[in-house]
């Protein structure tokens, strides 16, 4: 007896293990681990998708065995490297096994059940004639049939249907010889030009041994002339599986040669080349100024993987997965490059990760979620912006990029190279303790300078000359930089936007009296919270630190910058970047190569302009509002400012010109704003440090956040504080409990949130009491519950 053990597509604690069913005869040589399949679940037999994980010999269930169905894969869709990598996923971020295999696998391969009434009486007929999809009835029709289905009148039944589609393109083959077709040719008439056209390229093609696809001649031959020569047996047409490529003009195009290396760039390939050849599982950070030639070093590296015959796997932030970086990734190692990344339709993402599945794919560029994609025989992992949040998802399940690059990398016996100008305070502290290897880019290529930055004290900006929010310095250099037709970017920070308050005259920031954390503003109850406590206070009407009434919330939008700019810079062509006007597909892509053809002098943006941005001709920065950030109630506000103002610094004076920035902010003594002005990473890393050190945060402690929420507010308050007490129970003196408090929103979608923090350094039965709660809250899931257990949040919120 065949036994295939199978986890299903039913997320619940109940079902979050492997179980046992029948290999049917016929499937037997066929049905391997890794491989999507059909079931029958439960009670009813309620049909489901489920992945095989193992394969036994005789069962562990000794109730009566229910057969597999059906296989949906011809071939394992994960490997066992993957399969064993979904597990280890689902044990650390607490959650369900299935949903780790779902979010490996692309959108295409989630095969979705749909709902179908049957009729089994005449007067189920007289409702539904005949099968219809629970869907598609209209709203009307819903109760009675409901009601026709408990009455016995009607069946539920599941239908599958799986969205992996392949696209195909018809090809055409010439079915006669040279000299028939010569033979036909004669008895044409003077008039059918088309058909004698059509009848030498078949000539020509059937000589050359050609199949050509019909988009690629739909210029030379109308495809009327197609179908009747189909009919006439000239030819006959077969459907090709086509790839749906991302990129189409980069095709067919010359690949880059690779630049020769500066003597910093060298000593940097040398060392992680090294260890690619030997196999060797370090984690390298890499420390390289903006500008400093980071990306020339990461497209080496590669080349040596791919030289030893492996593969290699790059992850970028969704953000600076701009044409930009793909070009140069793309332009090195053409079409052997997948790249993964939101941007693309499902039907994309689905060809590129068959590419790579299929071993066409060597080299594989993505956002966070390519850190799954199906390469075997990986030779070096690279992680660019590793101290990019977005590497952490939000949802379930809650991993960090870089913690499943560095579980691969040890499974694949592969160096992992982390780079960065201003790395995760988590990563240097690793390098420092020798966990990881540090290595450093400290200049630019080019022998370019930092450009020199100019803080602007917005306090007094007003006093001397400033408009709009544009102090009288930041002007003129922008006023300079249209003279000499070189351009300008301007960044409005949006983050922390308009939720906080602020002194205009003193800088003055509301903060919390236990918790050194700014206050979050909460316009529904008027008042000031502080999110890691619980701290509440009104919002002041004058200054507790001046006294001056001009105190408020603070923030700007683009859109009003742009019309200021208008304003004061008439001749000034400026483009707009931010959610708004990139919105659409490609126009990332499309005001991004604007900016570059001289179409515009300033790009104005958010974050969104930050990182990643290589233009020559950009000699002027301006950060319009360096504070925003440095309100929000989370302990990484400083070090966030810190790298948000260090990398758009960066994009100035990259090329021959020298740049020069100017920071405009109401905090020039902050030391997260002072250590950017010097692009100082190691000055701020020491200083950060001892700040964390005072506060027991990360990198000294690790962090858990749970959340619990309930339709109701009492019943999800009553919740938290129950299982705050369960946790303190099993929790040593050193650990530090945050909360409980009301989440940041604190009523989300009709339900009530409530969060609690946990700081600890060592907590051996943590993890165990987390998987007890998470076991016990799902029996309740029933009664409204719902509870979220995120190691490591990226946002406290
Ligand atoms: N060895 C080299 N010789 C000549 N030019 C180089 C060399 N290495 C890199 N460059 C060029 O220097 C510029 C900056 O390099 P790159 O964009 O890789 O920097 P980076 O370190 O990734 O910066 P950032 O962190 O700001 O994105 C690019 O235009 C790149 O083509
Ligand atoms: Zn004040
Ligand atoms: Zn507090």
């Amino acid at each position: 007896m065949q036994i295939a053990k199978v986890i299903v597509d039913v997320p619940t604690m109940q079902t979050d293990r492997p179980f046992d069913y029948l290999i049917p005869e016929a499937l037997e040589d066929t049905i391997q681990p890794g491989m999507r399949v059909w079931v029958g679940f439960g009670k009813g037999s309620r049909k489901l998708m489920g992945m095989v994980i193992g394969l036994a010999d005789h069962a562990e269930f000794d109730g009566e065995l229910k057969p597999i169905l059906a296989i949906l894969d011809a071939a394992p869709v994960l490997d066992p490297e993957l399969l064993k990598l979904s597990k280890w996923l689902a044990d650390t971020t607490f959650a369900f096994w299935i949903t780790c295999v779902q979010t490996m696998l692309p959108a295409q391969l989630k095969a979705a059940a749909d709902k179908w009434v049957h009729p089994l009486t005449p007067a189920g007929h007289a409702l539904i004639p005949s099968a219809q999809a629970l869907d598609d009835l209209p709203e009307a029709a819903l109760a009675p049939v409901l009601k026709a289905v408990q009455h016995g009148d009607l069946e539920v039944k599941y239908r599958l249907h799986d969205r992996a589609k392949v696209k195909t393109v018809a090809h055409i083959v010439p079915d006669k010889t040279e000299a028939e077709y010569a033979e036909i040719k004669q008895t044409l008439n003077g008039n059918a030009k088309q058909q004698a056209h059509l009848l030498d390229l078949l000539t020509q093609w059937h000589h050359q041994n050609l199949t050509p696809a019909i988009p690629d001649v739909k210029n030379e031959i109308p495809r009327a002339q197609i179908t009747a020569a189909v009919k006439k047996g000239w030819l006959h047409l077969v459907e090709q599986e086509v790839y749906r490529d991302p990129y189409p003009q980069m095709q067919g195009q010359a690949l880059t040669k690779p630049l020769a290396l500066t003597v910093d760039q060298q000593q940097v390939v040398d060392q992680v080349t090294q260890a690619v050849d030997d196999h060797d599982p370090q984690t390298f950070l890499l420390e390289g100024v903006t500008g400093s030639g980071k990306t020339e070093v990461y497209l080496q590296i590669i080349a040596q993987a791919l030289q030893q015959g492996q593969t290699a796997l790059m992850l970028v932030p969704e953000i600076a997965l701009t044409p930009q970086m793909v070009k140069r990734v793309r332009g090195r190692f053409g079409e052997r490059v997948a790249v993964l990344h939101s941007g693309l339709s499902s039907g994309e993402k689905f060809d590129e990760w068959r590419r790579i599945e299929r071993h066409e794919a060597q080299v594989v560029v993505g956002a966070r979620s390519a850190v799954f994609a199906p390469l075997t025989n990986i030779g070096v992992f690279i992680i660019d912006e590793e101290h990019e949040s977005s590497y952490k998802q939000a949802d379930a399940p809650r991993y960090h990029a870089r913690d499943v690059v560095l579980h691969r990398a040890q499974t694949m016996h592969a160096p992992v190279v982390l780079g960065s100008a201003t790395p995760s305070l988590e990563s240097r502290a690793r390098a420092e303790k020798g966990v990881y290897t540090k290595l450093v880019l400290p200049k630019r290529i080019n022998q370019q300078p930092m450009p020199p930055v100019h803080l602007i004290d917005m306090r007094q900006a007003y006093q001397a000359g400033g408009r709009d929010g544009f102090s009288k310095p930041l002007l003129d250099a922008l006023q300079q930089r249209l003279d000499r037709h070189e351009q300008s970017v301007l960044l409005l920070n949006k983050r922390g936007f308009s939720s906080f308050v602020m002194c205009r005259e003193c800088g003055y920031k509301v903060q919390c009296p236990n918790c050194d954390i700014s206050l979050t503003l909460h316009m529904d109850s008027h008042s000031l919270k502080c999110h890691y406590c619980g701290h509440e206070e009104p919002i002041p009407t004058t200054c507790p630190n001046c006294g001056s009434k001009k105190i408020r919330y603070y923030g700007t939008g683009t859109e009003k910058v742009a019309a200021s700019l208008n304003q004061l810079l008439p001749q000034a062509r400026v483009l707009r970047m931010d959610v708004d006007t990139t919105r659409k597909k490609g126009s990332h892509a499309r005001l991004l190569k604007q900016f570059g053809n001289h179409e515009a002098d300033i790009l104005l943006g958010t974050q969104m302009i930050a990182k990643g941005l290589d233009f020559p001709d950009v000699t002027l920065v301006g950060v319009i509002n360096a504070d925003t950030a440095l309100g929000l109630p989370d302990f990484r506000a400083g070090e966030r400012t810190f790298q948000l103002l260090t990398q758009v610094s960066g994009r100035a004076g990259r090329a021959d010109k020298p740049g020069e920035v100017f920071i405009q902010t109401f905090n020039p003594e902050h030391y997260a704003i002072q250590y950017a002005t010097k692009q100082d990473y190691e000055g701020f890393f020491y200083a950060e440090m001892a700040i964390r050190h005072r506060g027991d945060y990360p990198p000294y402690f690790f962090t858990m956040k749970l959340t619990v929420s309930h339709p109701d507010e009492a019943q999800a308050a009553k919740a938290i504080y129950s299982l705050a007490a369960q946790l303190n129970a099993v929790l040593s003196d050193s650990a530090r409990v945050l909360g409980p408090t009301p989440g940041a929103i604190a009523r989300l979608k009709k339900r009530y949130y409530y969060q609690m923090v946990i700081k600890y350094k060592r907590e051996p039965q943590l993890n165990a009491a987390l998987a007890k709660i998470l076991d016990e809250t799902q029996a309740s899931v029933k009664n409204g519950f719902q509870v979220a257990i995120d190691p490591e949040p990226q946002s406290f919120m």
